[in-house]
């Protein structure tokens, strides 16, 4: 579905992506984990068409997508869901939802999309009226995942959904994140805590220094000791890695 070649990409004179190669089968989830700083979110952005490559190739669907404008790319199904919440904070939960289903063909698929989304997050049916900037943080999580789903998204992008949330709350986060999965949308997610998505990831792609040097299931990965002690920091049950 999503093919990525040989991609290179940066910052002015930074350069950041050092020829990166990544797919995403349709209904898959693929999570991208690394280090701080080493290129996950300038990976997805690229993408998405947040940042323009230097070099390489991605296709999505067959298409050739390499530096196109992120609002062509959003048509054509690929919505990105970035760090932080990006809402409209004066906004109620339900108008930021109607936002993101601005681009609706009809009044019903757009109902019909809302619907959807209060099934997988019950908590912002009950919070509709609020405004956004009175939610919690797990809520306003869910609320940005939310309005990404009130398009239509074949694939999901999703940047470290976990960033700045209680345990407790990441749980839930990804819970949600596990409906969406199992209803068949592919998602491509950046985290950095390993043990978050271990139960969710179909493929892990370990990023470092703008390469991708590792690839795998959980399990795959997970039975490598070092690269466990120096990459994922979780307990496998093995050993104590930390
Ligand atoms: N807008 C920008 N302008 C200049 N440099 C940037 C910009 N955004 C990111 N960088 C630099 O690019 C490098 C990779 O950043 P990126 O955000 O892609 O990493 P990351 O792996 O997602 O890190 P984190 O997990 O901390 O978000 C970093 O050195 C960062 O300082």
């Amino acid at each position: 579905m999503l093919r990525v070649e040989k991609l290179c990409a940066g910052y002015g004179e930074v350069p950041v992506l050092d020829g990166v190669d990544l797919s995403v089968d349709r209904g898959e989830t693929v999570v991208v984990v690394g280090p701080n700083g080493h290129g996950k979110t300038t990976l997805v952005r690229a993408v998405s068409g947040l940042v323009v490559p230097t070099s390489g190739r991605i296709t999505f669907e067959g298409a050739d997508i390499t530096g196109r404008r992120a609002e062509v790319i959003a048509r054509l199904g690929i919505r990105h869901i970035p760090q932080g919440d990006l809402l409209f904070p004066d906004m109620s939960v339900l108008e930021n939802l109607l936002m993101g289903g601005f681009l609706c063909p009809s009044r019903q698929d757009r109902d019909q999309r809302l619907a959807r989304v209060f099934e997988i997050f019950p908590k912002l049916y009950q919070r509709r009226e609020q405004r956004s900037r009175t939610l919690s943080g797990g809520e306003r999580r869910m609320l940005a995942i939310g309005r990404g789903l009130m398009a239509e998204a074949r694939l999901l992008i999703i940047d470290e959904p976990s960033l700045g949330l209680a345990p407790v709350i990441v749980d839930e986060v990804y819970a949600r994140i596990g409906r969406i999965a199992e209803s068949g949308i592919a998602i491509l997610l950046v985290e950095e805590n390993f043990g978050h998505i271990k139960d969710l990831a179909d493929r892990v792609c370990l990023v470092e220094t703008g390469r991708i040097i590792r690839e795998g299931s959980t399990a795959e990965l997970m039975s490598d000791q070092a690269l466990v002690r120096t990459y994922l920091g979780v307990e496998t049950g093995q050993e104590d890695v930390r």
